[in-house]
């Protein structure tokens, strides 16, 4: 198993990623101002009520006279009102700013991710895409807006206490903030080992995240591989590198904040000693010393928080620069400007200008590769008349899937080139393409919505007698009539609650309601029972009249009426020809379909005789 590399990120300060993510802020401009002036009021707030403190210490409590108390209750009692307003207003303003920057990264992100190519979608894992989309992004959300509110008001009362500490007494405010330095290195020391700590921790949580995925989705698979010992060992074996991790995270911690509340009381205390020996000189009052005692507890709280802000930034600077790469991925294939200009795109096709399409396709000299070097196909040629049905047989591996995925244009010719109409596909847009095409898949997907939703993704405007029409068309009327709610049945996720037949007739419905010219389908191998394959037989015929179809084929029954079989083989054609002629020349098809028609005749006298 070949796990994916994730690249490494810079723990420099990258400042065009920071100009660059400030870009996603500037549309809650007015946010971020009045939150910036919030914080500082919140700050400066902070500041005064000490000062009130030592107010009331000096005029009420030493002198033991009340006069003026009322103004002071008041004055107190806005102040208290006024820190309550802001909390309000801060949680309001960062608030939006965290939501709209998230809300505009994810939209951007998904809007490109639905651009990428499949060949994107090979390579990265799901796991991978899902983790950028949600915890990344929420990550920046978060250190931009809340990061910023820590540190306007840390900065601000930092500066504040400083500016009141040194204007009130400059040597008792040396001597109560000479902590602050070992404070701050100490800080950033510990604070850099704890976010090292948890980014393993998270690097981890991402792989048992990933085992998880893979666990629930093979839960069957594993039961029946009798693998739950080995996959449990696996699963151990990741969950003790995090439990390790996790505590060593506990252990820095663990030192970091007794060290933290040590110096805090040194400067507490150093101010306590400087202090009482300036009351007792009557240099300074009981109340300033009060204050100082107060100004130096609180000071050391914003610079343990600047120091823990300080390495969320680099966090969220490893995430944004996860989720910037993802935005900044171009698909590998695009409609080149002229053609854009000319054709438009899927947001704004310009239907006016594209060409009605016939259906003949020509593969001229196609060569291709999914790896360097590993050629699938070689000098691939084949010419399609409009309204031809063409059956792909061969042995798997041997490029059915890949000579369909070029047509389709999720891939294109390393060389070659491929013809719609006599015309390069690449001169058209993709969204004139995929709108000619109907691609049903091999296992169907459905998305969660009812059966009515689902075939309505063929076309947004069909209305419900439309699909009611193509349902019929396909045979899956009387099935979708049987289901409890009829059209109106929520199929559940990923079509769950469906059966493979029914998923693939639904899908079917959903293809023909958009009437493609060209319609590719990669036929059901599940076995389902003979009932529905008669059914989708059918509706298969119905589906593939009057267009140009291409046909995987694994039951060969389906495509015995097809005009051409072309036997794949290592990426060539070795044999092309309609049922008949492939029979006489008994070659491979020939093989393959006495054997294939043998053991459904053994399968059936021993249904009869009930061996
Ligand atoms: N996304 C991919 N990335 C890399 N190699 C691929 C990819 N898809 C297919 N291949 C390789 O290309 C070759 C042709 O595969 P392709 O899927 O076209 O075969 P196929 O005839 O459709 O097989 P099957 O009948 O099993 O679906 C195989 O060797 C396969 O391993």
């Amino acid at each position: 198993m070949t796990t994916f590399q994730e690249q490494e990120y810079s723990k420099k300060i990258d400042l065009n990623l920071w100009r660059r993510l400030f870009k996603y802020v500037i549309p809650y401009k007015k946010n971020l101002i009045r939150l910036t002036m919030v914080m500082v009021a919140v700050g400066g707030i902070d500041v005064i009520f000490p000062l009130m403190t030592r107010y009331a210490i000096d005029n009420f409590v030493l002198k033991g006279s009340f006069q003026g108390l009322w103004i002071f209750a008041a004055v107190y009692g806005l102040l208290v009102l006024a820190q309550a307003t802001n909390v309000k207003l801060l949680a309001l303003n960062a608030g939006s700013i965290e939501t709209g920057v998230v809300y505009d990264i994810r939209r951007e992100g998904f809007d490109n991710l639905q651009q990428l190519s499949f060949s994107y979608y090979d390579r990265t894992p799901v796991g991978w895409m899902m983790a950028r989309m949600t915890s990344d992004v929420q990550r920046i959300g978060d250190t931009i807006a809340w990061g910023l509110v820590d540190m306007v008001w840390g900065f601000t009362m930092m500066v504040g206490i400083a500016v009141v500490m040194l204007t009130i007494n400059v040597k008792l405010a040396l001597i109560s903030l000479s902590v602050v330095p070992l404070l701050a290195i100490v800080s950033v020391y510990f604070q850099q080992k704890i976010l090292k700590a948890h980014r393993k921790v998270r690097k981890i949580n991402s792989r048992i995240t990933g085992a998880f995925n893979e666990g629930i989705m093979g839960a069957k698979t594993t039961k029946t591989l009798v693998r739950e010992k080995e996959n449990l060992m696996e699963f151990k074996e990741l969950t003790l590198d995090m439990f390790n991790s996790s505590v060593k995270a506990a252990i820095y911690s663990a030192v970091y904040l007794p060290l933290v509340v040590t110096l805090g009381s040194i400067g507490t205390g150093l101010a306590m000693w400087y202090g009482g020996k300036a009351v007792m000189l009557e240099s300074i009052s009981y109340g300033t010393l009060v204050l100082f005692i107060s100004y130096t507890i609180q000071f050391f709280e914003p610079v343990r928080d600047l120091a823990r802000i300080f390495s969320e930034f680099q966090s969220a600077q490893a995430s944004a620069e996860r989720i910037m790469s993802l935005i900044d991925t171009k698909p590998e294939i695009t409609d080149t400007p002229e053609v854009l200009e000319k054709y438009g795109d899927v947001f704004q096709p310009k239907k006016e200008n594209w060409p009605e399409i016939k259906g003949n396709i020509t593969f001229k000299n196609v060569s291709f590769s999914y790896k360097d070097g590993e050629k699938v196909l070689e000098n691939f040629n084949l010419d399609v008349k409009a309204g031809q049905s063409i059956a792909l047989v061969g042995e798997t591996g041997s490029g059915k899937s890949t000579i369909v995925n070029l047509l389709c244009r999720f891939y294109e010719p390393v060389s070659g080139e491929i013809l719609i109409d006599g015309v390069n596909y690449k001169e058209r847009s993709q969204a004139w393409l995929q709108s000619n095409l109907g691609y049903v898949l091999q296992t169907p997907h459905l998305f969660s919505g009812t059966v009515k939703d689902n075939i309505r993704y063929g076309r947004l405007d069909a209305s419900n007698e439309d699909i009611i029409n193509a349902a019929k068309m396909v045979n899956a009327h009387d099935f979708i009539m049987k289901l409890e709610n009829g059209y109106d049945t929520e199929v559940g996720e990923g079509g769950s609650r469906l059966s493979t037949g029914e998923k693939q007739l639904i899908s079917f419905a959903r293809a023909i309601l958009a009437d493609p010219r060209i319609f590719v389908l990669d036929e059901a191998t599940s076995s389902v029972d003979t009932e529905t394959e008669k059914i989708i037989q059918d509706a298969i015929q119905k589906v593939l009249k009057g267009r140009t179809s291409f046909i995987i084929a694994h039951r060969l029954s389906t495509i015995r009426s097809a005009d051409r079989i072309l036997v794949i083989s290592d990426g060539k054609i070795i044999e092309d020809g309609n049922h008949a002629k492939l029979m006489r020349e008994k070659g491979y098809y020939y093989k393959l379909y006495t054997n294939q028609f043998m053991e459904e005749q053994e399968k059936e006298i021993l249904g009869k005789t009930n061996i």
